[in-house]
């Protein structure tokens, strides 16, 4: 019975007008690229490579302590690899991740066949597990360096025609792969997820998986099943892990989450009615859930890193970080209750 589910409109417009006014050119030049092989190679023969070795980014860091995603011009990575004893045109393999406001193409290579520790040497910086690296970068980096790692393992899973079993063939821009025995064409795969904050008007939901660090609770979080709708999919999490029945929906924002693969998260406020609030945890998928009240939650956003409890004293509560975006449903939650919706 999904009559009774309420869409309720998205409570905050999205405002694009800071973006820069070469937007439009900006986008068609990088289709472009996906479509045009020659202007693609031209593109990156001007443009800049961030590298990974077995999917580890190479970041450096630069006397003020920050982290950054070195970029290497195509003609310095070239020299790179010939003086590690590879020919330059391994350059070749990069994929397409964006370009810059000003048409510089922006490109990353896996250079996990070279020894990773005079690649280090080379490029003056170290490969590092993307978590760390996702945590410690900063604004726009850590997408791009999730969005480099989500197509580098996907071309890497995917070199084989799962119905011809012949070897597929990327294009230069590295969107898709075609199998030429059966004209086959395979785009990169993710897999969508809808997160949820489940709120009873007072009190938010909050759950943690045995895997979860000590003490972290985050939003509930399920991966949609074929033919589901996403506010099917919310509903049918909500009911199956802790066993409630959810009567409106509010749409919040999306992120693409490259841990464990590439998951499209769709984050959305949701509703109980205050009479229907007892939570009944599937113990298979949670290790526990439950209901928080505001000053909890506000002293869980206070911290900034994982609080390093003793081992025998009660955890103490914290929530994802700031990039993930169940920490953003936390925070306009809390939001709400402090300036709460008229509807207008
Ligand atoms: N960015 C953020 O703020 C957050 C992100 N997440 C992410 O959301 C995702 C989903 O959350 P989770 O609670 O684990 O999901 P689910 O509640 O759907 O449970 C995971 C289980 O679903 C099954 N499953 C069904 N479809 C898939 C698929 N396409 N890929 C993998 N497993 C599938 C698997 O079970 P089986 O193997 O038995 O078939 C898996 O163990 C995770 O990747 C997690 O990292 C979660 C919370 C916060
Ligand atoms: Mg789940």
């Amino acid at each position: 019975m999904l009559r009774c589910l309420r869409v309720l409109p998205a409570r905050v417009t999205r405002n694009f007008s800071r973006c820069c006014s070469n937007y439009v050119a900006r986008m068609r030049f990088i289709n472009k690229l996906k479509e045009d092989e020659g202007a693609c190679l031209t593109a990156l023969e001007s443009g800049d490579v961030f590298l990974y070795h077995t999917l580890a980014p190479l970041l450096r860091k630069t006397q003020q302590g920050v982290f950054q995603l070195p970029l290497l011009p195509f003609k310095d990575l070239e020299g790179i690899l010939n003086r590690l004893g590879k020919d330059g045109s391994m350059v070749k393999d990069s994929v397409l991740i964006t370009c810059t406001e000003q048409n510089r193409a922006l490109f990353c290579l896996d250079v996990g066949e070279l020894d990773q520790r005079a690649v280090e040497k080379e490029c003056g910086g170290n490969f590092v597990d993307l978590r760390k690296a996702f945590f410690t970068l900063r604004g726009e980096e850590a997408p791009l360096v999730a969005r480099g790692q989500a197509l580098l393992r996907w071309h890497q899973g995917n070199g084989f025609c799962s119905a011809s079993g012949k070897p597929t063939t990327r294009n230069q821009a590295g969107s898709q792969r075609v199998c030429h025995s059966n004209g086959l064409i395979y785009y990169p795969k993710m897999s969508p997820v809808i997160i949820t904050l489940v709120s009873d008007g007072k009190r938010c939901l909050l759950a943690r998986q045995a895997s979860f660090p000590r003490g972290m609770f985050s939003a509930l979080a399920g991966f949609c099943d074929m033919g589901e709708t996403l506010e099917e999919t919310l509903r049918r999490e909500v009911a199956e892990e802790v066993g409630l029945e959810v009567v409106s929906v509010r749409y919040s924002g999306s992120q693409h989450w490259p841990f464990p693969q590439s998951s499209f998260m769709v984050a959305c406020h949701a509703t109980v009615s205050p009479g229907n609030t007892q939570v009944d945890v599937d113990h298979e998928e949670l290790e526990e859930a439950r209901w928080f009240t505001l000053e909890e939650i506000r002293a869980a956003l206070k911290l900034r890193t994982p609080p390093r409890d003793p081992r025998d004293q009660p955890p103490t509560i914290w929530v994802p970080p700031s990039y993930a975006i169940a920490h953003q449903l936390i925070r306009e939650w809390v939001d709400d209750q402090e300036h709460p919706y008229d509807g207008k």
